[in-house]
């Protein structure tokens, strides 16, 4: 049980908001309820995820624990992977930083203009995956709810659902997005992203995420909706810019088994002290 306030940073990716907590002498004893309280906007810090830098499990200098707003557990986060990077690259004076996720081995390095760069790794399309839950085509899922009826699934490590529409800020996210995260193809729901072309061959995307609900930003779903515009053949080249509520990322992928990369800001905004409270 905590007794002492706990030390955090309030730190985004495009407006995709975190609290990030330094556990790697300290543990931090998370449950999802109390990840559920800090995340609260009225009675918490309030946040998209809450990020835990602990220990390396399978290599790199440390760990991400990462879990939604909702309280659950999840695999990855490009936008809080920039953030993580950022800090430790800072603290040790790097250009260079090697992260491990619950999907993997993530590489970040400093970009041009105080950007940060990352390998996310390969991005998956087999149906066992994602997963769904039963045999189908990820390049064309017709989820029986416009505008998701030649869907593609893509998984970062953690699951997403991209539909390519006419206009992305035409789509009622609100409403389709949580029927889609909780549609029974996805037995661990997914992510949902709209995306539509820009007259400059960019990508326009809005996203719904598991567990979050509606944020400004997805790194991880930026890396799906430029995957998914490549397997269908959408976007003639890379790399490509991906334009969210929140801004643009820029994401490059050569295709096939390449991992993809991801580059964007990283902001810090405060540092505070969480009650213990919160976390009993
Ligand atoms: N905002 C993230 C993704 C966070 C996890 C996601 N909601 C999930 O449940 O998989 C990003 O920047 O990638």
């Amino acid at each position: 049980m905590h007794r002492d306030p706990i030390p955090f940073r309030k730190m985004h990716g495009l407006g995709n908001d975190f609290v990030i907590v330094d556990a790697r002498t300290r543990p931090l004893e998370l449950t999802d309820a109390g990840a559920r309280r800090i995340a609260d906007r009225r009675a918490g810090v309030g946040c998209d995820q809450i990020i835990t830098i602990e220990p390396p499990r399978a290599g790199g200098v440390a760990f991400l624990g990462i879990r939604n707003a909702d309280g659950g557990v999840v695999e990855a986060c490009g936008n809080a992977t920039r953030c993580v990077a950022h800090l430790l690259m800072t603290e040790a004076r790097a250009d260079r930083v090697d992260l491990d996720t619950l999907a993997g081995p993530v590489v970040a390095e400093r970009a041009a203009g105080g950007l940060v760069r990352v390998n996310m790794g390969p991005a998956g399309d087999a149906w066992q995956a994602i997963p769904l839950a039963e045999p189908r085509d990820t390049l064309s899922l017709d989820l029986g709810q416009a505008p998701f009826a030649d869907a593609v699934a893509v998984t970062l490590g953690n699951p997403h659902v991209v539909a390519f529409v006419d206009d992305a800020e035409a789509v009622d996210l609100g409403r389709i997005g949580p029927i889609i995260e909780h549609h029974p193809l996805f037995p661990n729901r997914v992510n949902a992203e709209v995306v539509s072309r820009t007259a400059d061959g960019a990508l326009r995307m809005r996203v719904w995420e598991r567990g979050a609900g509606i944020t400004r930003a997805c790194g991880t779903g930026a890396c799906a909706a430029m995957v998914a515009a490549v397997r269908k053949s959408l976007i003639p080249g890379r790399p490509t810019r991906v334009i969210l509520d929140g801004g643009p990322l820029d994401i490059d992928w050569p295709g096939g088994d390449a991992p993809v990369w991801m580059t964007g800001p990283v902001a810090s905004v405060f540092t505070g002290l969480l009650d213990p409270s919160l976390l009993s």
